[in-house]
């Protein structure tokens, strides 16, 4: 098509790269129109304050877009942060915080009384969207002590928990009103509070909601085939694939994917994870067809031949 203008001028018209980008953006927005995504939002993601901003616009974008984003988020290196000026050494086990009660206490109150905060505050600047929970709330999540796994061997990691029980009336009523919940990852007890880790978190959450897809934004681009000797990274696994990967995970690699195997076994359509350090990682990887980072699917339908 031409157009002339006032002066005379003909001009040919194409279509625009922006209209290309929404256009593209089209059968996204209604696949996952009216869909529960939980993402969570990784302490290693959460360093910089351009990106904290553009992870709020993109959840933002999504509720608007017609979604319901869920945000679970951690605090790793803050909580070790202000363990580090109270003079208390930070130890992991199997990517799980060694949890002293005296710990507990620092946990709860930088996820619950800071990052939280934070992330709420920053969803917010766009409207009167965000409402802070921690699994304490309305029995949201419940937790008994966990152990970590260690070369065979069963090691007392402290106030650590395991989900036992979830309750997803709070989170669902939030969303039914348009709200976007944020979610701390601590656990009510029949003994007082558990610190849960947030991939554990968010992954339980998923599934108990029937969530379409769960999203971990870290600060890797995806799960590394053979880290930390190359940096290539596996677009794709099957659940059964990732279940046979699992013994050869390390550190923080461990809860993450345990909990994308987790939640894809429990219904989850995809579990992704993805690069945080990257502007805009989440309207990337829901809105255009190039997906970034690794994406865990249910294992194949047996055929049936298989099945004979
Ligand atoms: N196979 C792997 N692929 C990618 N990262 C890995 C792998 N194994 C271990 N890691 C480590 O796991 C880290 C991510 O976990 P973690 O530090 O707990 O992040 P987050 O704070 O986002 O939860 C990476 O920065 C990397 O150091
Ligand atoms: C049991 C356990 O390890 N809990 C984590 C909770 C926060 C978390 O998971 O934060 P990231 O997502 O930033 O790693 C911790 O204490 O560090």
């Amino acid at each position: 098509m031409t157009t002339t203008d006032a002066t005379g001028t003909t001009r040919k018209h194409t279509a625009l790269p922006k209209a290309q980008i929404l256009v593209e953006a089209l059968p996204w927005l209604t696949r996952h129109h009216g869909k529960t995504v939980v993402i969570k939002f990784g302490g290693n993601a959460m360093v910089d304050e351009e990106l904290k901003a553009a992870f709020a616009q993109d959840v933002v974008f999504l509720r608007h877009a017609g979604l319901k984003p869920v945000v679970v988020h951690g605090g790793g290196p803050q909580i070790s942060a202000h363990l580090d000026r109270l003079g208390i050494p930070s130890e992991f086990k199997a990517g799980l915080r060694v949890t002293t009660p005296e710990a507990m206490d620092a946990v709860r109150m930088v996820l619950a009384g800071q990052v939280q905060r934070e992330l709420v505050g920053l969803l917010n600047r766009h409207g009167p969207l965000a409402v802070g929970l921690t699994g304490e709330d309305a029995h949201l999540m419940t937790a008994v002590q966990t152990y970590a796994h260690v070369d065979g061997e069963r090691v007392d990691i402290g106030r650590v928990g395991e989900i036992s029980a979830i309750d997803t009336g709070a989170v669902t009523a939030l969303l039914d009103d348009g709200r976007i919940p944020v979610i701390s990852s601590i656990a009510g007890g029949a003994d007082g509070v558990y610190n849960v880790n947030a991939d554990t978190a968010a992954a339980a959450l998923a599934a108990a909601l029937g969530a379409e897809t769960l999203m971990v934004l870290t600060d890797v681009e995806g799960l590394y085939a053979d880290w930390p000797h190359s940096d290539e990274v596996i677009s794709q696994l099957t659940a059964g694939e990732l279940e046979r990967l699992l013994p050869e995970l390390s550190s923080g690699m461990v809860p993450k994917m345990q909990g994308c195997l987790h939640a894809v076994r429990g219904g989850v359509n995809t579990a992704r994870v993805i690069d945080g350090r990257v502007q805009h990682a989440i309207l990337l990887e829901i809105f255009t067809d190039e997906g970034i980072g690794t994406m865990v699917v249910p294992d194949p339908e047996p055929t049936k031949q298989e099945d004979a």
